[in-house]
């Protein structure tokens, strides 16, 4: 006759995963994962040489996961070296700092480089990538505003994390998560677990927003002709209105950028005679 023993659980087995940070120079990698690691924040800019390596052990819910991480240098001098860094990674620390509008517009350049070194058979859709807008605590330099950075990052399906090294706001939310959802990635077959986020608006509604922040005159946001007719006006603005209603849009950044389009309509109908 069989024992009633209850079976002990086994325990899982620890797993190893490749993590890397990437972003310009100076917007504060090292940084974040000293002060992640080591509980500290280091003031002087000392730039990375090519790559730094450490390994740190985490514990996610009853799993052991042991992390190597890869610090690459943000300076282009060290492209060589990075390349070398990007195969067999299954998360990236895409860094900028908000006080820095080049070091947000090089997000794109980022990850253009290492679509580039995967080649044609790489996929970054099995990568983990977590957004840390850096530096937060310089509040009177910040120009890359929440919503815009959380628009980059969400309309893609990546994680978002405000983030300041040098107060420690954010830091071990950001790494928290990131870790879960590698975990989460490891025991869904390698495939990415959609983000909630990423499912609540469309690339559509995403670009729209984008295109009426960076719109130069009234005309431009609503994408008509200068010197259209009430008409087109009224007929460009039913369609963003559609699109950006709060209602219906829960992009981030679709409340300004509705407010907006509505400012440049009435301003347009009172201009055109
Ligand atoms: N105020 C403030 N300064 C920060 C923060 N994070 C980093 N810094 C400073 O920014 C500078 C650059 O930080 P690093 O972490 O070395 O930057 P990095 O991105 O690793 O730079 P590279 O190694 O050249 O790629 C240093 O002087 C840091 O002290 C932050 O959250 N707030």
């Amino acid at each position: 006759m069989e024992a009633n023993v209850p079976k002990r659980k086994e325990p899982s087995k620890a797993l190893r995963i490749k993590v890397i940070s990437m972003g310009n120079a100076e917007v504060g990698k090292s940084c974040i994962i000293k002060r992640y690691c080591e509980k500290r924040f280091v003031s002087k800019y000392l730039a990375t040489i090519g790559i730094d390596y450490g390994v740190t052990k985490v514990q996610v819910r009853d799993r052991e996961i042991k992390v190597n991480i890869f610090d690459m240098a943000g300076h282009p001098f060290f492209y060589e070296v990075r390349n070398e860094f990007y195969k067999d990674t299954q998360g990236v620390i895409l860094v900028y700092d908000v006080g820095q509008k080049e070091s947000f517009d090089a997000l794109d350049t980022w990850l253009a480089e290492m679509k580039q070194e995967l080649g044609p058979h790489g996929n970054v859709d099995n990568i983990v990538f977590v957004v840390c807008a850096n530096k937060i605590d310089c509040t009177k330099h910040r120009c890359v505003d929440e919503s815009e950075g959380r628009l980059w990052a969400e309309s893609r399906g990546f994680l978002y994390f405000e983030t300041s090294a040098q107060t420690g706001e954010g830091i071990n939310e950001m790494f928290q998560a990131f870790y879960v959802s590698i975990v989460d990635l490891c025991e869904n077959g390698g495939k990415r677990p959609p983000t909630n986020s990423s499912t609540s608006f469309t690339k559509e509604q995403a670009d729209t927003i984008r295109r009426i922040r960076n719109s130069k005159d009234s005309w431009d946001m609503l994408g008509v002709k200068p010197g259209a007719s009430r008409e087109e006006v009224n007929k460009a603005y039913r369609k963003l209105a559609v699109l950006l209603h709060p209602d219906k849009c829960m992009a981030p950044g679709s409340e300004d950028a509705f407010k907006a389009v509505v400012n440049a309509r009435t301003a347009l109908l009172k201009s055109i005679k």
